[in-house]
C-alpha cells in the first residue's frame, strides 16, 4: 500500500478559462457598461436628465458587481476567471467614475490619482504573482469596493447645494471609501509577499485564497 502524501499548502490551478456561467456574464457585462456610462456621462456632464441616466447607468452597473459575487459562491460558480476579472471590472468602472468626476470638476484630481494608483497597481501585482497563486479579492476589498460604489453614486447624483447633510454624507463615504482603498492596498502588498514565499516553499501555486 502506497504511502499517503503529506499534507501540504493546497496546490492551486491558476488558469484564467473563461466559463459561461452568470457571474462570469455580469462580469463582461459590467465592462462593457463602462464606455456607456463614460460617454453619457462625458456627454452633457452638467444637463440632469443626462446625468441621471449616467447615474442610473452607473448604479445598474455597480450592482451586478453584488449580484455577481453572490450567485458565484451560492451556486458553486466561482471561477479563476472571476476571481480575477470581477475585481478588474470593478476598476474599469469605479476608475471611469473617478476620472470622469475629475475631468468635469466635481472631484479633485488627487483623490482620483491616489485610487487609481492603489487599484491598478494591485491589479498588475495580482497577475505578477498569479505563477504563485489566485490572490482573490478579500473582505477589505470588497467592502472598500462597496464604499467607493455609494460615494461616487451620491457625487454623481445632482442633489442642490442647500441639502448640506447630503454632502457632508457622501464626503464622509468618500473619506472612508479613500483611507479603506489605501489600507487594503498595502494589506494586499504584504499578501503577495507571503503567496510568492508559501509558494516557492511547497514548490507549486497554492490556495492562498482559501485560508482568508
Ligand atoms: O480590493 P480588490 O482589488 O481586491 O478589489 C475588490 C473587488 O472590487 C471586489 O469585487
Amino acid at each position: 500500500m502506497s504511502e499517503p502524501e503529506a499534507s501540504g499548502p493546497e496546490q492551486q490551478d491558476t488558469t484564467l478559462a473563461f466559463a459561461w456561467n452568470v457571474p462570469n456574464i455580469l462580469t463582461i457585462l459590467r465592462l462593457v457598461l463602462v464606455p456607456v456610462f463614460a460617454l453619457v456621462l462625458l456627454t452633457h456632464p452638467h444637463d440632469h436628465v443626462w446625468r441621471h441616466w449616467a447615474t442610473a447607468v452607473f448604479v445598474i452597473a455597480i450592482l451586478t458587481d453584488l449580484a455577481d459575487g453572490r450567485i458565484a459562491r451560492k451556486y458553486h460558480q466561482v471561477t479563476n476567471f472571476g476571481k480575477i476579472w470581477d475585481s478588474i471590472a470593478d476598476k474599469a468602472l469605479t476608475g471611469m467614475a473617478f476620472v470622469g468626476l475629475s475631468i468635469i470638476g466635481e472631484l479633485a484630481w488627487p483623490i482620483t490619482l491616489v485610487i487609481l494608483v492603489r487599484e491598478w497597481g494591485i491589479t498588475v501585482m495580482r497577475f505578477r504573482v498569479l505563477k504563485y497563486g489566485v490572490m482573490a479579492a478579500k473582505r477589505g476589498g470588497k467592502l472598500k469596493t462597496t464604499l467607493q460604489g455609494v460615494a461616487l453614486a451620491m457625487f454623481l447624483v445632482q442633489v442642490p447645494d442647500t441639502v448640506t447633510w447630503f454632502w457632508a454624507l457622501r464626503w464622509f463615504i468618500m473619506w472612508a471609501a479613500f483611507a479603506l482603498t489605501v489600507l487594503t492596498g498595502i494589506d494586499y502588498v504584504f499578501d503577495a509577499h507571503r503567496l510568492r514565499r508559501d509558494a516557492l516553499r511547497a514548490g507549486h501555486p497554492i490556495d492562498y485564497s482559501a485560508r482568508h
